[in-house]
């Protein structure tokens, strides 16, 4: 929501960034989080990002405001009629959040150990294009292609795969850890980690294994270089990365 106008929100000028959702599911399927029965199996936060540099010139104003309640307020969105809303979330982290800081209070940390104890896990960005769901999950890497990532700007990936690292180094070698890397774009999968242009995968669904991308390469990997060169190769391959503006239309990642 950088350079136009929400076609949700009219007039917003800061964008909102709805980032994780968390769902540790356990490996049977049934049983509850064992760890804390109290723990809500969704999470859902927002990361508002600061004005561009373009956005300044343009006389852009701030209409999302956060107060450490946990809330965003949007200022005067005309549909409403009111002359503020309010959305309370999981977590709000304002413009001067670090990465560490959204690493630390979205519930990262939380995910990759319920990971590592074999619950299925997710975490996703959505948001419309511009509003900084690659800087959030990737830091610098998609800024920087070639070059190490500044280590302060390393994204939620870069800090969950130190995290996995770090659990499950008491139980390898015997554990073994491998990672996939898939886009989907234009209602394609393409898997972004096997040699060669990416070809669209097929989406099966059976019994014993629910939804699952047929053929998908699986690398396994055992240092943070190695997950690292991954990303980094599969970012490099990916084509929504050189897709142009989506004209304002709210994507995933
Ligand atoms: N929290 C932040 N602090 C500083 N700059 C940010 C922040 N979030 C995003 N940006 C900057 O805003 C711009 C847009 O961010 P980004 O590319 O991550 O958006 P996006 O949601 O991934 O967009 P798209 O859907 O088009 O890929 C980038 O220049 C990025 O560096």
């Amino acid at each position: 929501m950088a350079q136009t106008d929400s076609p949700w929100l009219p007039g917003l000028s800061e964008s909102l960034l709805p980032t994780l959702v968390v769902f540790p599911r356990s490996p049977a399927g049934e049983q509850e989080d064992p760890v804390d029965r109290k723990e809500t199996r969704l999470r859902v936060v927002v990361r508002v990002r600061p004005l561009t540099c373009l956005e300044r010139r343009r006389g852009a104003q701030r209409v999302v405001h956060c107060l450490g309640d946990n809330t965003v307020y949007v200022s005067a969105p005309r549909w409403t009629g009111q002359s503020w809303a309010a959305f309370r979330l999981s977590a709000v982290f304002d413009a001067g959040t670090s990465q560490e800081g959204v690493f630390e209070g979205s519930g990262m940390k939380r995910l990759i150990e319920l990971a590592a104890n074999g619950f299925s896990c997710t975490a996703f960005a959505f948001g419309q294009t511009g509003s900084g769901k690659t800087y959030t999950l990737m830091g610098s890497l998609a800024q920087s292609k070639g070059q190490p990532a500044t280590p302060y700007l390393g994204g939620l990936m870069q800090r969950a795969f130190v995290c996995l690292l770090e659990q499950t180094q008491p139980y390898r070698p015997g554990l073994i850890l491998s990672a996939s890397y898939v886009e989907i774009y234009n209602e394609q999968v393409r898997d972004l980690l096997s040699p060669g242009p990416p070809r669209p995968l097929p989406v099966r669904w059976s019994k014993t294994r629910g939804f699952y991308i047929e053929n998908l390469l699986m690398v396994e990997f055992g240092s943070l270089e190695a997950i690292m060169d991954l990303l980094q190769e599969g970012t490099a391959q990916g084509v929504s990365s050189l897709a142009p503006e989506g004209g304002g239309a709210p994507r995933m990642h």
